[in-house]
């Protein structure tokens, strides 16, 4: 098997470690690749090139149109090789095959979108307080980026990086998780192929306390874009200040999805499930943590678990599968003793609560979709977030105790609200103190709305325009077009 390399200045390499690693497909652990595993001197030498070419190179004072046609050449062969992207993408991550083709058309759809922003100006007058003057602000590249992903949805990650940092005129070093790297590696060859100039797109492979570690201490890094878990978060964040370096944080959540009696029952049933159990539950905005009106609580939950016994499980390639396996078997060892934990805080198994017995899952990380009731918020697996196919549930009996529910959760990242009452909802969602709220729906992203948490899920936002303004510098420039001397401090012959 060949072994993938790292791309740095402009050159597929090997590390210079000439360590390598084995990719897994979870569903069979089978290995499905080999990949040179990159070391702090690789991220060095790709940092010193991201530089070089940002100080050097034409990419950051080319105009925007011309790096947007760059980008939207991306997109097209993003949409050109779309079955292979994800069909990579199910076998490194086990996710459903449809899964990972939405993914591939999000991706290019947000390849598109900041390709079309790059068309937008790039600079806005502003008033002047001084006559005959001139006073504008222009958005610049911040310089030489960070981008540090997860290993949940691989590519569709790094998308919300590469794109508004390549229109915004950056350079960069990105690192993918060293379990999940096929599709990036795989977007940086069509980045290439896009003509993308040498230096611009660095790519390091690897672990993250090595690799990561020194791409977010680096002082000639400008930013650190980092989505992941929030202990991670916490360590980039201080190693960040080596040069206050900017910093943004995509993490974790542990999102309340809140259903009052008056909503659409059975929609709101099946939203539920959509909520969580796609990728097993492997999503930063999974709606795990079901807040339910006591009046139609005992009804809401026979409906639940009716329809989660029948969720099919197996592999992401076949038709017939609804839900994959988890990534790892340190994952999965990770969500059993969660639920463990819940049970031993007095949580009741409703459903699942186990991994599969049948002989067709047994090589794969497979959990059981799950649903724990008898749920109250002080229990660690109300509050902490268990990236699995798992559901606590919660009774409220009015809207201001739903809210105090919702929002008693160190993570802030989204939230969903089920009721007929519009009025209601709104109420609600004023007071939810998420990055996003869904009125009668669940997880829904697209590239023009911005993504990012409040509280511990984090700072700083992808997507929309934001998404683009985390990647520039805002530069105000006077020009005084009549120049005087002043004289404050007198002339030269008084
Ligand atoms: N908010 C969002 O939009 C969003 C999206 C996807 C995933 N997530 C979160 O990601 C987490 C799951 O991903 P994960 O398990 O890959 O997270 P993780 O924090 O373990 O790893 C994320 C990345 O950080 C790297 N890393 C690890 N230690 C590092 C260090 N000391 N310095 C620098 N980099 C380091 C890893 O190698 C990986 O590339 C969940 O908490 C999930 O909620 C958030
Ligand atoms: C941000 N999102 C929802 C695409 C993936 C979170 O894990």
């Amino acid at each position: 098997m060949d072994i993938k390399k790292q791309f740095i200045d402009g050159k597929w390499v090997y590390s210079n470690a000439k360590n390598s690693r084995e990719i897994i497909n979870p569903f069979n652990q089978k290995s499905i690749a080999q990949v040179t595993e990159s070391n702090e001197t690789d991220a060095k030498t790709a940092v010193a090139a991201a530089r070089k070419a940002f100080d050097y190179g034409d990419w950051a004072y080319m105009s925007s149109l011309e790096r947007g046609k760059i980008v939207r050449k991306i997109a097209e062969l993003i949409e050109r090789d779309k079955e292979e992207l994800a069909t990579l993408e199910t076998l490194n991550t086990g996710k459903t095959l449809e899964e990972s083709r939405w993914d591939m058309d999000d991706i290019a759809c947000v390849f598109h979108y900041y390709a079309d922003l790059a068309q937008q100006k790039c600079e806005e007058i502003i008033d002047s307080q001084v006559p005959n003057s001139v006073s504008k602000v222009v958005y610049e590249p911040v310089g030489v980026c960070a981008q540090i992903t997860p290993w949940n949805y691989p590519l569709l990650q790094a998308s919300w990086k590469l794109a508004p940092a390549l229109v915004a005129g950056n350079t960069l070093v990105m690192k993918p998780s060293e379990i999940t790297p096929l599709t990036t590696i795989k977007v940086f060859e069509l980045m290439e192929e896009a003509g993308v100039p040498k230096g611009v797109v660095n790519l390091v492979l690897g672990p993250g306390h090595t690799v990561g570690a020194e791409l977010s201490v680096h002082t000639d890094v400008d930013l650190v874009s980092f989505t992941g878990g929030l202990e991670t978060g916490k360590k980039i964040m201080q190693a960040a200040s080596s040069n206050v370096k900017k910093v943004a944080l995509e993490l974790g959540g542990k999102n309340p999805n809140i259903i009052f009696a008056d909503a659409d029952f059975n929609t709101a049933v099946d939203q539920a499930m959509n909520a969580v159990f796609f990728h097993a539950g492997q999503i930063c905005s999974a709606g795990t943590r079901i807040i339910v009106e006591e009046s139609i609580h005992d009804t809401f939950i026979d409906a639940l678990v009716r329809r989660v016994k029948n969720i099919r499980l197996g592999n992401g390639f076949e038709e017939s599968t609804e839900m994959g396996p988890l990534i790892s078997k340190e994952h999965l060892q990770k969500v059993i003793s969660y639920v463990k934990d819940g049970i031993e805080e007095g949580a009741t198994v409703a459903i699942g609560g186990r991994q599969p017995e049948s002989e067709e899952l047994k090589a794969g990380f497979f959990y059981l979709p799950t649903v724990l009731t008898d749920c109250t918020t002080n229990m660690s697996v109300v509050q902490n977030e268990g990236f699995g196919p798992v559901i606590t549930v919660e009774k409220f009996s009015t809207e201001e105790e739903a809210i105090i529910l919702a929002n008693d959760s160190p993570y802030g990242l989204s939230g969903g609200v089920w009721t007929q009452d519009l009025a209601k909802a709104e109420r609600c969602v004023a007071k939810m103190r998420m990055g996003t709220v869904w009125i009668n729906d669940f997880n829904i992203y697209f590239p023009q709305a911005p993504w990012g948490g409040f509280k511990q899920s984090g700072f700083g936002r992808e997507l929309g325009k934001t998404g683009l303004q985390e990647y520039q510098e805002q530069k105000h420039v006077f020009h005084n077009l009549q120049p005087e001397a002043m004289n404050w401090f007198g002339t030269e012959d008084r």
